[in-house]
């Protein structure tokens, strides 16, 4: 059973995938009211008043995935999260709308003083010339931060009649071109525009990106608005421009810290602000709801999820490729660690075939995470994998190779150790499954099964039925066995799989005879 923490106000009609399923119990409390369970939780969902710092993720030591419910994640370590190999997924677009919808009514309430207009008028004045606007037509609007809720706000600017430029380090020309936007440098946007909106997250590299030294470049008279995080419009430079009259209102959905009860700011008349607002419509919760629902079933599942922070995005197309490997490579790792218990140095892996033709990092780091969960104590997954892989000084490899064999994908693993090779090769067969196809360079094809036994032996008449009869003569039942040998009288292999785990006791039974130079117990 998978405990799920709600840790937020996230709307429960969009959390039914989660409810419905029988290996789930979800449970809406807080941080604070779940104290006493903490030690139990896998997963917790949040939106942005829970910070999910590194102290509660210590507190948490079953936790697997953090969702974040919208977009900004600065309320979640994440390179703790990474450390502890915890996924973390967010909603990426849910909300898009709601937050360009909220900007462009905050910006038009800002130019026409409606907040101002509307207590004036509900406290009995009627003061029609206090309130003259400014049209947004015919004005230039700089967007800082071109990515989803920038983009739709230019879209609606344009409608508006304003001219739209913009200021993203990432954004390409193709994109601008797209979108009919002029992308200049900041220093060159702050003098141009009459409106200034940010649409970036806040990161090192944000916090303060808007100060007094840059507001002092822009026009005098010019607008400011922060529907993004509090802090990228510096909050102090931005109090002491307005007083100064430089700037000329201000529009915040957003504070460094929230609530800002009695903060500076609110106490000017020409700034007008919503309680973070941005994503607060039924639609938007609905939808960032589902899309985290969604998520956290597929992880638990055990399946890739399609919006994490801390792994490699992929699309729903590129989701739908990687799956049917995702178990293999995965398994494959598997079985090579527990073939090679020693130091290891070197992993490589080789990707051939045209439905391997997608960014196989995240199959690499599947790998990988097989590789070391039966090494391990830490929790390992895609997340933590190279990491764990680095700290340990074992190199990973990665290459894509024009030869698949004749399969129609083959992905080939070596493993250096400290005294020997490893070498596996896997396929993916629609409507068969996965098979391994090439242990240690001999021909096999067997399915990777829970519980395995890899014999190495002379290749001698005999030896395959005196194996038998051991495992016969203590009961064991085989399921599947499968040969394979270079040449007649060389070194062979046999692969056994079984019903139930094969106990250490069978491994020295076993070990009696001779012919056999090497043994591997292997549990999937
Ligand atoms: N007020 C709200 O309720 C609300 C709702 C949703 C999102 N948000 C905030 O809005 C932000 C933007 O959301 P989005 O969905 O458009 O995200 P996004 O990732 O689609 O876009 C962010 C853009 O910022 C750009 N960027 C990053 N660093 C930059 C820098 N130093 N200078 C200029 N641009 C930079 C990125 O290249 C990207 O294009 C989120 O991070 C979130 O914090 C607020
Ligand atoms: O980043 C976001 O998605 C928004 O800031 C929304 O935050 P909220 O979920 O707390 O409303």
């Amino acid at each position: 059973m998978y405990r799920i923490l709600v840790a937020d106000a996230i709307k429960p009609e969009g959390l039914g995938p989660l409810s419905e399923a029988s290996n789930i119990l979800l449970i809406q409390k807080t941080v604070e009211e779940a104290a006493n369970e903490l030690d139990q939780i896998d997963a917790i969902l949040v939106r942005s008043a829970t910070k999910v710092t590194e102290d509660l993720m210590n507190r948490m030591p079953q936790l697997k995935i953090i969702a974040r419910a919208g977009v900004g994640v600065d309320n979640i370590d994440i390179p703790a999260a990474t450390k502890r190999g915890i996924v973390v997924v967010n909603a990426p677009d849910g909300n898009t709308i709601s937050t360009a919808e909220h900007t462009f009514a905050m910006m038009a309430s800002l130019m026409r003083h409606i907040p101002q207009a509307y207590a004036s008028l509900k406290n009995g004045e009627w003061k029609r010339s206090s309130y003259t606007g400014t049209e947004l037509r015919s004005k230039t609007l700089g967007i800082v931060g071109f990515g989803r809720i920038g983009g739709e706000i230019a879209k609606r600017a344009k409608v508006f009649g304003m001219e739209v430029i913009v200021f993203d380090p990432f954004l390409t020309a193709d994109r601008a071109k797209k979108m009919s936007v002029t992308s200049l440098p900041l220093d060159k946007l702050l003098p141009k525009a009459d409106i200034i909106t940010v649409h970036t997250p806040l990161t090192n590299e944000t916090r303060g990106l808007i100060n007094k030294e840059k507001l002092l470049t822009c026009k005098k008279g010019v607008y400011v608005l922060n529907c993004a995080r509090g802090g990228i419009l510096d909050e102090d430079d931005l109090y002491e421009m307005i007083v100064k009259g430089h700037v000329a209102g201000a529009a915040l959905d957003v504070f460094v810290e929230e609530p800002p009860l009695g903060h500076k700011l609110l106490e000017l008349d020409n700034v007008i602000a919503t309680p973070h607002l941005g994503a607060s419509t039924k639609e938007a919760q609905l939808n960032v709801a589902v899309q985290v629902a969604q998520e956290v079933l597929t992880y638990f599942e055990g399946n890739p999820v399609s919006s994490s922070i801390n792994l490699p995005a992929i699309s729903k197309e590129v989701f739908e490729k990687v799956q049917p490997f995702y178990q293999l490579v995965q398994q494959m790792g598997s079985i090579a660690s527990q073939c090679m218990k020693e130091g290891i140095q070197e992993i490589s892996v080789t990707y051939a075939g045209e439905s391997l033709d997608f960014d196989t990092a995240i199959l690499t780091k599947s790998l990988i995470s097989g590789f070391f969960k039966s090494r391990v104590d830490a929790s390992v997954n895609e997340v933590n994998a190279l990491l764990i892989a680095k700290e340990r000084g074992i190199t990973v490899g990665e290459k894509i190779s024009a030869d698949s064999l004749g399969y129609s994908n083959l992905i080939s693993l070596k493993v250096k150790g400290d005294n020997r090779e490893l070498t596996i090769s896997g396929t993916y067969i629609e409507n068969y499954g996965s098979r391994i196809v090439n242990l240690n360079g001999f021909k096999i094809d067997f399915h990777p099964e829970e519980n395995l036994l890899y014999i190495q032996h002379t290749d001698k008449p005999g030896v395959i039925g005196n194996v038998g009869k051991i495992l016969g003569d203590h009961e064991v039942n085989i399921a599947t066995m499968q040969v394979g040998r270079k040449e007649a009288g060389g070194e062979a292999i046999m692969v056994l799989s079984f019903d139930k785990p094969l106990s250490d006791n069978m491994k020295q039974f076993l070990k009696e005879t001779e012919e056999i130079t090497f043994m591997a117990l292997i549990s999937l």
